[in-house]
């Protein structure tokens, strides 16, 4: 179904949790809310859910609007962080709780039916009778989840739901959880502030900034085209640097980096690197190797210091560079915004290596 948030204002006291928030989201769509600590997310999918009011806006689910319409009759599952299961319950009556609470109850035998098929759904059936400590928390979180699909949701809202999961268990959740909404066709909203974890699950990537969106876009326009130097920043590892337009060539002195070609007017300037913009060549050179990251790969990233600055770079050529070892370093581009908030994508003036 399509959800359609208009201009969400919502305060609490002093403080702007949404400053007028507009979001569509498709039938069948997946969209993550990525925002640091505060940024209202949070706030947003309580507003959705109906666990929460706003004090001025709408939001229409499928064209109807959802002003005084309480949370259990919205039809929409919602899985936090902490899956707040029953203690005192087994997974199975965990799962048919929802449907145990509905206003129009099934039949003891339909719930039983309906369980063991959630159960089955996501690949637990074997759980039924023990108790949540008695499970994984991989295991707790699918539970959450049938309990959420348990009501037939037409939306489900997801609230940092791998963050007590650990790293290896998170990966295959994530790609199950995505697995799970292209099955069921359902629209999902997923918060949190990891950005892999939105770039790989969803269909668009909505950034919030001090209680807005400042952006909703694909992974990829996302990172090719930031709206601003916040996104630039927030997404795709970037090393932010200022520097100087003079010409139609951005210098970064005192940084001994060379100089690259942009189309913006003369003045102060940002510029974000991402480690691919960085190519560093193993040799005697200005830089040091600090660190190492993904060294089996072909392209591996590494950190380098130059000038007293860390960057996020990649490594050019195949040859193995150790930590501690001198380097040199060249710019293939990078992401630009000029003192009027103007982006320009810049190019090397000369492919020349730094130092
Ligand atoms: N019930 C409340 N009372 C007062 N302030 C609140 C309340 N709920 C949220 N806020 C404030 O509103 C802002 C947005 O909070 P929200 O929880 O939506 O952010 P978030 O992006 O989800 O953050 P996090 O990633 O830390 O969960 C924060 O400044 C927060 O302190």
């Amino acid at each position: 179904m399509s959800i359609e948030v208009r201009e969400i204002v919502r305060r609490f006291g002093a403080t702007a949790a949404l400053e007028g928030v507009s979001l569509h989201v498709a039938r069948g769509e997946f969209v993550a809310l990525l925002g640091p600590s505060g940024s209202g997310k949070t706030t947003l999918l309580r507003i959705l859910a109906g666990l929460e009011g706003s004090d001025v806006g709408s939001v229409r689910i499928e064209g109807e609007d959802m002003t005084g319409v309480p949370a259990r009759e919205r039809r929409i599952g919602v899985v936090f962080q902490h899956y707040a299961l029953f203690r005192h319950m087994t997974v199975l009556d965990n799962v048919a709780f929802g449907l145990r609470v509905r206003k129009r109850r099934p039949s003891a035998a339909e719930i039983a039916r309906r369980v063991r098929e959630l159960l089955a759904l996501v690949q637990i059936p074997e759980l039924e009778r023990r108790y949540p400590e008695q499970i994984s928390g991989g295991q707790r979180q699918r539970v959450a989840l049938a309990r959420a699909l348990a009501i037939e949701p037409r939306l489900l809202l997801l609230d940092e739901p791998f963050g007590a999961l650990d790293a290896l268990v998170r990966k295959d959740v994530r790609r199950w959880v995505r697995g799970l909404h292209d099955r069921l066709g359902i629209s999902t909203i997923l918060v949190t502030h990891d950005q892999e974890e939105a770039m790989e699950m969803a269909d668009r990537v909505a950034v919030m900034e001090r209680g807005r969106i400042v952006q909703c876009d694909t992974a990829e326009a996302l990172l090719r085209e930031p709206a601003t130097p916040f996104v630039a920043g927030f997404l795709g590892e970037a090393t932010r640097l200022d520097c100087h337009v003079r010409g139609g060539v951005a210098h970064f002195d005192p940084l001994p980096l060379p100089p690259l070609r942009v189309t913006l007017p003369d003045g102060p300037a940002q510029a974000f690197l991402r480690p691919g913009d960085i190519a560093v060549h193993a040799g005697p050179g200005p830089c040091t190797v600090r660190a190492l990251r993904d060294a089996a790969e072909e392209r591996a990233r590494l950190v380098v210091e130059f000038g007293g600055v860390l960057l996020d770079a990649t490594m050019a050529g195949g040859q193995p560079v150790q930590r501690g070892a001198s380097c040199r370093m060249a710019l293939r581009g990078g992401i630009l915004f000029g003192a009027d908030g103007r982006r320009a994508d810049a190019e090397p003036v000369v492919r020349v290596l730094a130092g």
